[in-house]
């Protein structure tokens, strides 16, 4: 089933929420909203579900209008954060309710309830009532009524905000074959990027009462459309410097630590303007000092995290840098080193308006 949004608009009094958001969602595609709390994520899923009225718009399920549509005609299922669980009823019949109105046999049933229960590791808890349960259970109870139903348009709201971090890595590695199996088309809302690029085939960027941006989570990742969205993806975050291009005698430069760094020539229309450099931390790395072209810098703090080792170090100018490399690999001891910048990775925004800036592409010069 596909999913439409033409120009969806949505207040409540004098507060907009949602002004003219577009979308479509392919069948079987896994579409992530990602954004800051109060972006409008929710509002969006409640109104997919019919649960609220657009004040303006339409929203079509395989191209049909749901304008007056009532929620449960509209094919879709739902988890929502507030885990909405039968007070009354143990986890197993909670995740077995939608098959049981459906008159499904016990033992088709059973099998379901256990294999949806087991990839969620609720197994252990399935006799367990929702007072029972822990938050991160109940939500991943909630999950699993979802998944068990099967529909054909799942809308998932943050489903494992309350899950500790182990499982959530182990959630984002199992919920996507799942998803892939059930052939569903859905629209998962998240606030962890990680998740976001884990899950999502595409992911739509929401702030600032619409979505900013839209696009694999590699597409995001490498050109994000400002320096907000550019922030928001990557750990540690990216490096942002001021910086104002020049000419230099090879090309287009910018000056880190006074040392020319080589961009693009496509940033020929940039140079001397107010631009800031993005740089990942993985873009960057320690070489000998005195490595030509390289960036002297002065290391602050290192901080071991699990999969990766993260450097704060400051250009001779002071301004704070942070390079990522991965655990176990040598780094530089403490006091003067020098950096190396992956170039090909720098991003350019515009000071004042924040936009990345593409570079131009630079035609080829052919021999006649
Ligand atoms: N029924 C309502 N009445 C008034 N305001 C509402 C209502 N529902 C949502 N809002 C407002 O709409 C805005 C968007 O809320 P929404 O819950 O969609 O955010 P969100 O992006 O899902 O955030 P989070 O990630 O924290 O869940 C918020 O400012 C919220 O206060």
């Amino acid at each position: 089933m596909t999913i439409t949004l033409k120009n969806i608009e949505k207040s409540f009094k004098t507060d907009t929420v949602l002004d003219g958001v577009t979308l479509e969602v392919a069948k079987g595609e896994t579409l992530v909203l990602f954004g800051p709390s109060g972006a409008g994520k929710t509002v969006l899923l409640r109104l997919i579900a019919g649960v609220i009225e657009p004040d303006a718009g339409q929203i079509f399920v395989n191209g049909v209008n749901m304008d007056g549509v009532e929620p449960e005609d509209r094919g879709i299922g739902m988890a929502f954060q507030n885990f909405a669980l039968f007070p009354h009823m143990d986890a197993f019949a909670n995740i077995a309710s939608p098959l049981t109105a459906r008159g499904q046999s016990k033992s088709v049933m059973k099998q379901t309830v256990d294999q949806v229960a087991k990839l969620l590791k609720i197994d252990h808890v399935l006799h367990h009532k929702p007072k029972e349960l822990s938050n991160g259970q109940k939500q991943r109870t909630a999950l699993a009524r979802a998944l068990a139903a099967q529909p054909s348009i799942l809308l998932l709201d943050d489903p494992l905000r309350n899950v500790d971090a182990k499982l959530r890595f182990e959630m984002r590695l199992e919920l996507p074959r799942l998803l892939k199996d059930q052939n569903a088309t859905v629209i998962y809302v998240t606030q962890d990027y990680k998740e976001a690029m884990a899950l999502g085939h595409r992911i739509a960027v929401m702030n600032n009462h619409g979505i900013q941006q839209i696009g694999t989570p590699q597409d995001i990742y490498l050109s994000p459309a400002n320096v907000d969205i550019a922030k928001l993806f990557g750990d540690p975050v990216i490096n942002l410097l001021d910086v104002r291009p020049e000419r230099g005698p090879d090309g287009v430069v910018a000056r880190i630590s006074d040392m020319p760094i080589r961009l693009s020539d496509g940033y020929a229309a940039q140079i001397g303007q107010d631009c800031r450099l993005g740089l990942r931390p993985e873009a960057l790395r320690f070489v000998p000092e005195g490595t030509p072209g390289a960036i002297p810098v002065e290391v602050e703090t290192e901080t071991p995290l699990n999969e990766k080792t993260v450097t704060l170090a400051t250009t001779l100018r002071g301004r704070e840098i942070m390079v990522s490399r991965p655990a176990g690999s040598p780094g530089p001891a403490s006091g003067r080193a020098a950096i190396a910048i992956d170039t090909s990775a720098a991003l350019l925004f515009d000071r004042t308006s924040g936009s990345r800036i593409a570079p131009t592409p630079i035609r080829q010069e052919t021999a006649a």
